[in-house]
């Protein structure tokens, strides 16, 4: 399912060769643990580790940015391209998206990305948010998301953006979308998304009062679709997977289209304005208050 050509020109825009440089090993392959045989080289850069296998045609993707898998600059763009290598590689039909990281599936935003930053920056990096919401949202490959750790923001509209959702059953590993806990709110396209899953209801409550539902919460009210222990997350993702293989993806592709177009497109209809709204908001001095006092409590939690 071809993105829309402004997506892939602004893709291809915001992709600057430095980002793509910048202690990254794009393109080198290894070869994958376990050693395996042809199609089973790991591929990725510093951020993100895939390994493909291509014998099944499902590639494990691995956020790898410790601690917590924040949503650097860096790691957005190296996500969208990693996601894009495997949609270009027709021997790939799924991805499986996970965390190579203890205890955190994805933090979500890097709060340092827009804190004490310029609005220039805080529009560069929000570009590469919506990139990668669209980019997933509208991938023409299977995603499920194998969540192996705590999942707020941010992670949890990754999570969302895949087809599906297995999550491992620790109370430690929430999911919700906590914007308001922070003193802002999510843009109307994090909520389209997940009034699409949880319904209008649901959301509207959730979102007004930044839940984090546990594992037994998250899955009653259908924000995942699977709670296994932790162990079995991974093996719980590939069954789901073969699932999802088994119908053919032309049909499957169409129908998600059909889906998710309509929310896609809002976004895609009024890209600039979310991002001057974004910045606007996120660069008053109230806001600016908020997200330092946050990240300084989160700093203090350790003491
Ligand atoms: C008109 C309106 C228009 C629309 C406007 C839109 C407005 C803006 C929209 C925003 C959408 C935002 C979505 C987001 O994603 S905001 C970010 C929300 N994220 C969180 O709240 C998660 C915060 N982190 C945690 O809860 C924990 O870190 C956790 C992930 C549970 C892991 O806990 P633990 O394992 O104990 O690790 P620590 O808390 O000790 O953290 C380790 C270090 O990492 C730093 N950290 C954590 N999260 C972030 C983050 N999101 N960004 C940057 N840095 C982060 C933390 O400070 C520790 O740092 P240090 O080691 O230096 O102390």
């Amino acid at each position: 399912m071809a993105l829309a050509s402004g997506v892939r020109f602004a893709a291809r825009a915001l992709l600057r060769p430095w980002a793509l440089l910048r202690g990254t090993t794009l393109g080198r392959t290894e070869p994958a643990a376990g050693g395996g045989g042809d199609g089973a080289r790991r591929f990725g850069s510093q951020r993100v580790l895939v390994e493909p296998d291509a014998a099944s045609g499902v590639a494990v993707m691995k956020l790898r940015n410790p601690p917590v898998n924040a949503l650097s600059l860096e790691l957005l763009t190296e996500l969208v391209i990693s996601l894009e290598k495997l949609e270009n590689d027709k021997t790939f039909r799924g991805v499986i998206l996970t965390s190579d990281c203890p205890r955190v599936f994805c933090a979500g935003l890097d709060l340092t990305e827009i804190c004490g930053r310029n609005p220039a920056h805080c529009a560069e990096y929000w570009k590469a948010m919506q990139e990668l919401w669209l980019r997933t949202y509208l991938s023409s490959l299977v995603l499920v998301a194998a969540i192996n750790g705590a999942c707020p923001a941010g992670g949890c509209i990754i999570a969302l953006s895949c087809d599906c959702r297995v999550l491992a059953d620790n109370p430690k590993y929430r999911i919700g979308l906590n914007e308001t806990l922070l003193g802002i709110i999510a843009p109307f396209w994090l909520k389209d998304t997940y009034v699409n899953t949880i319904g209008h209801r649901a959301s509207e409550q959730a979102l007004q009062l930044g839940s984090l539902f546990p594992p037994a919460e998250a899955l009653q009210v259908g924000l995942v679709d699977q709670v296994v222990p932790e162990d079995q997350v991974q093996s719980t993702a590939l069954s789901e997977m073969a699932r999802w293989l088994a119908v053919p993806d032309h049909a499957r592709q169409l129908t998600k289209n059909m889906m998710r177009k309509a929310t896609a497109d809002r976004l895609l209809r009024q890209r600039d304005a979310d991002t001057q709204n974004f910045v606007s908001f996120v660069c008053r001095d109230s806001i600016q208050k908020s997200l330092q006092a946050y990240l300084e409590k989160l700093r203090q939690r350790k003491g």
